[in-house]
């Protein structure tokens, strides 16, 4: 029962419905995580680059969920309840029922997914308009955001979903209105996925332009004109770790949140505009700051696929079975015995991957980029297995070592990453991102911190604290650091050169295709 000597009787519930599972925590005021429990979602792809979810069956997932962490306690002393979800695009019709997105007619799945690539027509031509609120997309809007869905919407499934539709909700906003019955948009949702401005808000010309002129004339009331800002903050005390972002500024920080995609969030004070990456967009996470939102698309999706696709993958999970470990610890632990003197990283010598398998998101802002692997043996054994996992962890890395060059040369100064999600559990993908980033990185105490920061926005709603950065001074810790070894530092700087290469090759092949 949670009691001990914090201040009695003050509890907060944090929510996270990440793409594959619906995770909650109670949280106390010191941020330490209390009870925990999480449910998997449904998920269905109808049609390659379709994905679809239930707003009916991730409501329930969360109420289960929330019900079993709050078992026990009195509440009266749940002060409040904080979500964070992924950005899939919600429908419902005006009586607030689900509406299908598919074309089967199943109402049952009314959302499109985040990672859906059905509108590659519709961005296509949205960039082609050249929109000036392109400008704060990186220059080129992402067949992930909500502006091409809404219009394949359109143009797909006009009777049976369009002209019926009432609320089209980004999934958070649509959870926040379950809970309280209250339509308002977050402003983080509408700035970071459909080009809302937090200073001049919609801009009637996108709309009228791009062929969604209806929202234009009933004043956004199916997309949102009722819009409250969000809370999250980076003010994670790190003083006594020996950190370069010790002193500095936060925007020296950069958040990454690790889970089926990876997000890369940098803050600035002035806006600072970065090709292929998402923003600058004001206010959507700190107040008063600028954020820059860099993405992989797929990240522990693709290790999972990498991992789950190999010959050896049965054997795999019977080894890690019999010794109750997860896939990942049986992969870590094999890769240390076979790795001998050398270091882990370096087993990779002479295999590469580009891992852009659902296309770039940042810097390169292509989604029509494949997945490369060069390197192949006539091996399927478990350690060419484990070999090819490392090298899939590695390309994620240097994935993000080419997202924070692309911020850098902008203008971001960027010195210390933050980790969280999923894959931040994960050791090797740890080291290797403080490998081959040269950064240290900072774990945060609580291991699921998603939901601490859910929980902390909780609180601030709850008014138990001043402000968020308050609440983050008490409730968010430093944990773990993991600082890079900076003796490979010429092997991996050899290796991210033959990243770029891959890309550079694969654009290449593309153009012999086309007979250029
Ligand atoms: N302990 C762990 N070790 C290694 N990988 C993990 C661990 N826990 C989760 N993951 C990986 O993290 C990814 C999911 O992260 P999560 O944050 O739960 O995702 P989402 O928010 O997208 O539902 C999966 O690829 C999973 O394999
Ligand atoms: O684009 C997004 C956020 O900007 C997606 O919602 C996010 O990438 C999906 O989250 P997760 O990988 O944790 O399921």
């Amino acid at each position: 029962m949670p009691g001990g000597d914090q201040e009695p009787g003050r509890y907060y519930v944090g929510v996270d419905v990440g793409t594959g599972s619906v995770r909650a925590a109670l949280v106390d005021q010191r941020g330490t995580l209390l009870a925990f429990a999480d449910q998997a979602i449904n998920k269905w792809e109808p049609q390659f680059n379709h994905h679809e979810q239930s707003s009916e069956d991730i409501w329930a997932a969360c109420c289960i969920v929330t019900k079993k962490v709050v078992q026990g306690i009195n509440l009266n002393q749940i002060r409040g309840l904080g979500f964070d979800a992924t950005c899939s695009l919600v429908v419902l019709d005006k009586q607030f029922r689900p509406l299908p997105v598919n074309h089967e007619g199943d109402s049952h799945r009314n959302i499109i997914m985040w990672l859906d690539h059905r509108a590659v027509s519709q961005v296509h031509r949205i960039n082609n308009t050249k929109h000036s609120v392109l400008q704060y997309v990186g220059g080129v809007m992402s067949v992930e955001m909500q502006a091409p869905k809404l219009l394949w919407l359109k143009e797909n499934l006009r009777e049976t979903c369009w002209d019926k539709a009432g609320h089209f909700f980004d999934l958070p906003d649509f959870l926040s209105w379950k809970a309280t019955g209250v339509t308002a948009r977050s402003l983080c949702s509408l700035v970071c996925k459909w080009t809302y401005s937090a200073e001049k808000g919609w801009d009637d010309s996108f709309w009228k332009m791009i062929g969604l002129e209806d929202f234009v004339s009933d004043n956004y009331s199916k997309i949102g004109n009722q819009v409250l800002p969000p809370g999250a903050s980076l003010g994670t005390d790190v003083r006594g770790h020996g950190l370069a972002c010790e002193g500095q500024p936060v925007t020296s920080r950069l958040a990454v949140i690790c889970g089926t995609s990876s997000c890369h969030m940098g803050i600035s004070k002035d806006p600072i505009f970065v090709p292929g990456v998402w923003g600058p967009y004001f206010s959507a996470m700190v107040p008063g700051f600028w954020l820059n939102e860099g993405g992989q698309s797929v990240t522990g999706k693709l290790i999972d696929h990498m991992v789950q696709g190999h010959a050896a993958f049965p054997e795999l999970q019977a080894k890690a079975t019999a010794r109750c470990q997860s896939i990942y610890a049986y992969l870590n632990s094999h890769l240390d015995l076979i790795k001998k003197a050398q270091p882990v990283g370096f087993l990779t010598v002479d295999l590469h991957v580009w891992p852009d398998f659902h296309g770039n998101r940042s810097p390169l802002a292509d989604l029509t980029l494949k997945g490369m692997v060069t390197g192949l043996k006539l091996s399927q054994d478990l350690d060419d297995l484990a070999i090819l996992y490392l090298a899939t962890v590695q390309a994620i890395a240097f994935g993000t070592r080419f997202i924070i060059e692309a911020m850098e040369a902008a203008g971001h100064s960027i010195s210390t990453l933050f980790l969280c999600g999923g894959l931040s559990k994960n050791p090797l993908f740890v080291q290797m991102h403080a490998d081959i980033t040269g950064m240290p990185v900072v774990l945060s105490q609580e291991v699921e911190s998603v939901l601490v920061g859910a929980a902390i926005l909780g609180a601030c709603a709850s008014g138990d604290f001043t402000s968020v950065q308050e609440a983050m001074a008490r409730m968010s810790k430093v944990g773990r650091v993991v600082f890079p070894r900076l003796e490979d530092k010429r092997y991996y700087d050899k290796k991210y050169q033959v990243f770029l290469k891959l890309v550079e090759h694969q654009k290449e092949y593309t153009a012999i295709m086309k007979g250029v």
